[in-house]
């Protein structure tokens, strides 16, 4: 008789396993990008996308952006958000340096489009974008990034620079087994309507400069492409 190997214990998440990759040229340049599936995850389609890049320097640790899906910033260039800009500067550095971008399905913080959009009717009252999912009865922030962790892991990268101004995806992806040897701070783009939700991420810990705030509050425009820091 055949014993079955059970897939993964309970409570143990199943083996992540990367599918067959295509190349999709992409923009008007048409930067090489390796697009990857996985087998395993949470039923999300989440993407990694390697870039080889133009000049990459095999000594530095691999660079790395998680991007959370963002419908209305990504696709449609919202102002209420600086997603889409964000998106684009890692597109940038990754075709020139090389390195991988992880496209994670996990929409509005996690908590998905319609109830992003629940949010912004009631931030269009004056709650800002962590009291509005509180009010929702929902997670400020519901995002798992051991799904982005894992899919590293499965494609071999371990040793990452991290482009990002987020302090929790930097601990959750340590905490998860990926050494985080340096990050990048991503810019900060500032519109009409987004500073109250910048400001709120600010007062959330997240790593952005309140001076670029306070530029862009006195008409001085955006603050262009972060900084790299080496994490202790
Ligand atoms: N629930 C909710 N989600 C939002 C709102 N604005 C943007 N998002 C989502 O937030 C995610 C982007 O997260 P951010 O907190 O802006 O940035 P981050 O990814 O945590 O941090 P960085 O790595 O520094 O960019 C995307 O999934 C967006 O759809 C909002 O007002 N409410
Ligand atoms: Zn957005």
């Amino acid at each position: 008789m055949t014993h079955l190997k059970p897939i993964a214990r309970p409570g143990e998440p199943m083996a992540c396993k990367p599918r067959p990759s295509v190349m999709i040229p992409l923009g008007p340049d048409g930067i090489p990008a390796e697009f990857i599936g996985f087998d395993g995850l949470d039923g999300l389609e989440h993407i990694a996308i390697r870039f080889a890049g133009r000049n990459p320097d095999p000594k530095r640790p691999t660079l790395v952006r998680l991007h959370s899906e963002c419908l209305t910033g990504d696709v449609f260039s919202s102002r209420r958000c600086d997603c889409g800009e964000q998106l684009h500067e890692a597109i940038a550095m990754l075709a020139e340096e090389g390195g991988v971008l992880l496209y994670l399905r996990q929409e509005g913080r996690g908590i998905g489009l319609y109830a992003k959009l629940d949010a912004y009717r009631l931030q269009d009252q004056g709650a800002d974008t962590y009291e509005a999912n509180r009010l929702l009865h929902l997670p400020e922030d519901a995002r798992d990034y051991t799904i982005g962790a894992r899919m590293l892991q499965a494609i071999g990268v371990t040793r990452i620079r991290l482009l990002t101004n987020n302090p929790d995806k930097i601990a959750k992806l340590k905490e998860s087994g990926i050494d985080v040897a340096e990050t990048s701070r991503t810019g900060v783009y500032v519109t009409d309507v987004n500073r109250a939700y910048l400001q709120a991420k600010l007062r959330h810990h997240h790593l952005l400069n309140p001076l670029a705030l306070m530029n862009a509050a006195a008409g001085q425009g955006e603050e262009g492409a972060g900084t790299t820091a080496p994490v202790g």
